[in-house]
């Protein structure tokens, strides 16, 4: 067997130890990604604790990457409004590159100790449940506007995936089957509609509020299913504003707004049953009072 030269010995026993090193690091990770361990925690284990040599060489990028709901193009968006460079390791960070990433962990973690409010917005037909929705996911994102599924068609401007999942009768029946809906209702005696759960529990777990705009009956179910929901009746400022407004829309034929009508005056009687009530006289504020009720802690 050839005899190791001191050069030899010193280079096997560095690879030795960057095998070593690697493992520590991926052990870190792991804990990370399983939640054995916090990235804070291990943030802040590389910046006090001299031994701590496996969290000091862990790269930013790959603690960002390790915490479960950050994929790789949110790490790197993360970490250019960090202004912390691709390669930077933990233990090579800068004062102020420290506290801006010390912010945003903190910041996360808040975020993922709160659960999420759930609100279920209904009220009559053409009160404006849609256009106050709409008007919440363009200036509150953080809010998740639950997208239902419905075997209605769409209307003109309606998109698949945005407005609603327009499924078959058939495809309905089969999300059914596999106990998909939080709720469903077959509304104003035509079509049926169905919230989706899974986004919803996953939105709720990562402390993100959940907004539902759904029919009364829908409203009942939820009630049943998660008690901690709010439930906020959308009311129109007089029943003739209220005419107007689905006249206007010009949405529907005279039938179906007459039937429309019929199922308003079931609706407003149960108006009651609701934790609060919200006039919409004007979409932004009518939206407001709605955004404010969900950051409301519940008791
Ligand atoms: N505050 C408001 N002032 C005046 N018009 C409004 C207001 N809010 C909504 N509208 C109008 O009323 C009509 C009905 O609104 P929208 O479609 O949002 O009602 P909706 O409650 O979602 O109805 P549906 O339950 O039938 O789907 C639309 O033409 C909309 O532009
Ligand atoms: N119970 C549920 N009701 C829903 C759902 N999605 C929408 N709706 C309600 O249906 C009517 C009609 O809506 P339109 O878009 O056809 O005008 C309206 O009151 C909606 O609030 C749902 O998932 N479940």
């Amino acid at each position: 067997m050839p005899r190791m030269t001191p050069p030899d010995v010193d280079r096997a026993a560095a690879s030795r130890a960057a095998v070593a090193a690697r493992r520590a690091r991926a052990e870190v990770k792991r804990a990370i990604a399983t939640r054995a361990r916090s990235p804070l925690e291990v943030a802040e284990k590389a910046w006090n604790d001299p031994a701590a040599t496996a969290e000091a060489s862990l790269r930013v990028r790959e603690l960002l990457s390790s915490i479960p709901t950050l994929g790789p193009t949110r790490t790197a968006r993360i970490m250019e409004r960090l202004g912390i460079a691709e390669s930077k390791r933990l233990g090579g960070l800068g004062v102020r590159q420290r506290v801006r990433l010390r912010n945003f962990l903190e910041a996360r973690e808040d975020r993922s100790a709160r659960r999420g409010n759930l609100l279920v917005l209904a009220g009559p037909t053409a009160v404006g449940k849609g256009t106050v929705s709409a008007h919440i996911r363009e200036y509150h994102p953080d809010v998740l506007l639950s997208i239902s599924a419905t075997t209605r068609p769409p209307r003109p401007g309606e998109e698949h995936g945005r407005h609603y999942y327009f499924v078959s009768d058939e495809e309905f029946d089969r999300m059914l089957e596999r106990h998909e809906f939080l709720e469903w209702a077959t509304v104003h005696n035509a079509y049926r509609y169905g919230t989706p759960r899974p986004p919803i529990d996953a939105a709720l777990d990562s402390g993100r509020d959940v907004l539902l705009e759904i029919d009364l009956q829908g409203a009942r179910q939820v009630r049943q299913a998660m008690p901690q929901a709010q439930l906020v009746f959308l009311l129109p400022p007089s029943w003739e504003e209220l005419v107007r407004r689905l006249i206007g829309r010009g949405t529907e034929t005279s039938e179906e707004q007459a039937r429309r009508l019929e199922t308003a005056k079931i609706e407003l009687a149960a108006q009651d049953e609701f934790d609060y009530r919200v006039v919409n006289d004007e979409v932004g504020r009518a939206a407001q009072e709605v955004v404010d009720l969900l950051a409301a802690p519940r008791d």
